[in-house]
């Protein structure tokens, strides 16, 4: 299990200009989504770049436990013998995902269409996120789930023995539940078909097709529809994965805010499902290019190139949420710095991540001397502009790697040190992150 065991009380001190090249970990997203396709393909996957976080290890352990065979080569380079589309195997042990929202769902979905019996758990953030999301939808392919509270981890889900297609809406704006109802879908007759108001990230869609699934996209009135010919013959691939958007958005926001920096980002995707936060940062005057635009990996990637600037508050339009739903909480971070408000508007979602991400940031930024107003559905910053952002609280992580890092980023700009409560959270998705940073020219000091 990907262990929080000891929290690592971290801090963040004002530095001079972040300069250089910050070569960020592979995306997240994509890395858990080439070891499922891979474990349920036939032939031998090749990955290279996969991001080598505690979420992705655990995904990779649980793909083990369901028959495939999993093996690390080099860093970042792993191949996954899959058992294909119906052939996993009932795990002997529970499955602990640890962090992962996106492990475990997506697995719960991938397995629940195979006449097999598992058990899924999580650490103490995972444990407390709502899985009714993912268990409606896979009980109408037959699959049968029993829960913790209303539908809680510890969960096990007993799959369908002759599973029947489903047409799902999603009822709220989340790839994680779209994904699940699509990689049900596989082992089921017919045609799968999920109907999204909102559309989400589509590295599921995207990827399936590259790995030989009949998978198409219509953009109707009822929003986007995806239709999954059931049970094909997944093909193994070679899955290149481009850096993570996600990850990114750190480095990025940090040299925006800390005077005199100017870094490089290469090889970041533009998936435009997962590019929002930088077309918000540009909407707040940031001195942001995007050079070499090329695809890698079935992806468009660029290297962005970052210079501090001056930044104001917006209003960030709520369609876009879905486009940069893990970046609020930085982008919290640099309204702080801006001049003038920023209205964030449509993250009820938020509430529901590793944390409630709205109360950590609303608590988080007031101990650090920052004004915020919230309500269920949006965060509002009042930014300090010229006066500075005065630091020197500690916020709360909740076992959440993106508030630990939003603080940390805060710190480097802020007029006194900031801290967390606990860094390790960081591991899940962003291993080197101090390493990183602290190359680029910032100074995070472990405390205890
Ligand atoms: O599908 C995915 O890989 C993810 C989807 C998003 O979650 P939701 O589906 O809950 O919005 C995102 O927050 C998460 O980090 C990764
Ligand atoms: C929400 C996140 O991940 P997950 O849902 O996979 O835990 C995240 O990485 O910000």
């Amino acid at each position: 299990m990907s262990g929080h065991g000891t929290p690592i009380k971290m801090t963040s001190h004002a530095c001079g200009p972040l300069k250089g090249t910050a070569e960020v970990p592979g995306d997240k997203s994509i890395s858990h989504r080439a070891l499922i396709l891979g474990a349920l393909s036939v032939g031998e996957t090749k990955i290279t770049g996969l991001l080598e976080g505690e979420d992705v290890l655990d995904t990779a352990k649980a793909m083990r436990a369901f028959g495939a065979e999993v093996t690390q080569h080099g860093p970042g380079s792993w191949s996954v013998h899959g058992v294909g589309v119906g052939g996993f195997a009932e795990p002997e042990d529970v499955i602990d995902c640890g962090n992962s929202g996106t492990g475990v769902r997506l697995i719960m979905g991938a397995m629940a269409t195979s006449p097999i019996v598992a058990t899924f758990t999580g650490d103490g953030s995972l444990r407390k996120r709502p899985m009714g999301r993912v268990t409606d939808p896979i009980r109408l392919f037959g699959a049968q789930a029993f829960g913790r509270h209303g539908g809680r981890l510890p969960m096990t889900i007993l799959g369908a023995p002759s599973p029947a297609p489903v047409r799902y809406a999603t009822p709220m704006a989340s790839a994680q539940v779209k994904s699940a109802v699509l990689l049900a879908g596989l082992n089921a007759p017919g045609q799968t078909v999920v109907i999204e108001k909102t559309p989400t990230r589509d590295h599921t869609e995207r990827m399936l097709r590259g790995f030989g699934a009949e998978i198409t996209t219509e953009v109707t009135d009822q929003g986007h529809v995806i239709t999954l010919q059931g049970q094909p013959e997944l093909k193994a691939q070679e899955v290149a994965v481009p850096r993570d958007p996600s990850s990114a958005a750190f480095p990025v926001c940090a040299a925006l805010i800390v005077p005199g920096s100017e870094i490089v980002v290469p090889g970041v995707s533009q998936n435009p499902t997962r590019n929002g936060i930088f077309i918000t940062l540009r909407e707040m005057g940031a001195d942001l290019t995007f050079e070499n635009e090329r695809e890698e990996g079935g992806e468009p990637v660029a290297d962005l190139r970052v210079r501090y600037s001056k930044l104001h508050g917006i209003d960030v339009p709520a369609e876009r949420a879905s486009a940069q739903i893990d970046e609020y909480p930085v982008l919290s971070v640099v309204a702080a710095f801006a001049e003038g408000v920023t209205r964030m508007p449509g993250v009820h979602e938020l509430r529901v991540k590793e944390s409630d991400r709205i109360d950590a940031m609303a608590r988080g930024l007031e101990a650090n001397g920052v004004k915020i107003e919230e309500d269920e559905d949006t965060l509002i910053v009042h930014g300090c502009g010229p006066e500075g952002v005065p630091g020197g609280g500690t916020a709360v992580t909740h076992l959440d790697h993106r508030i630990a890092m939003s603080f940390m980023v805060l710190g480097m700009a802020a007029q006194k040190p900031v801290s967390v409560d606990d860094g390790s959270p960081i591991a899940t998705s962003f291993p080197i992150f101090e390493d990183l940073m602290a190359q680029l020219g910032a100074e995070i000091v472990r405390e205890g």
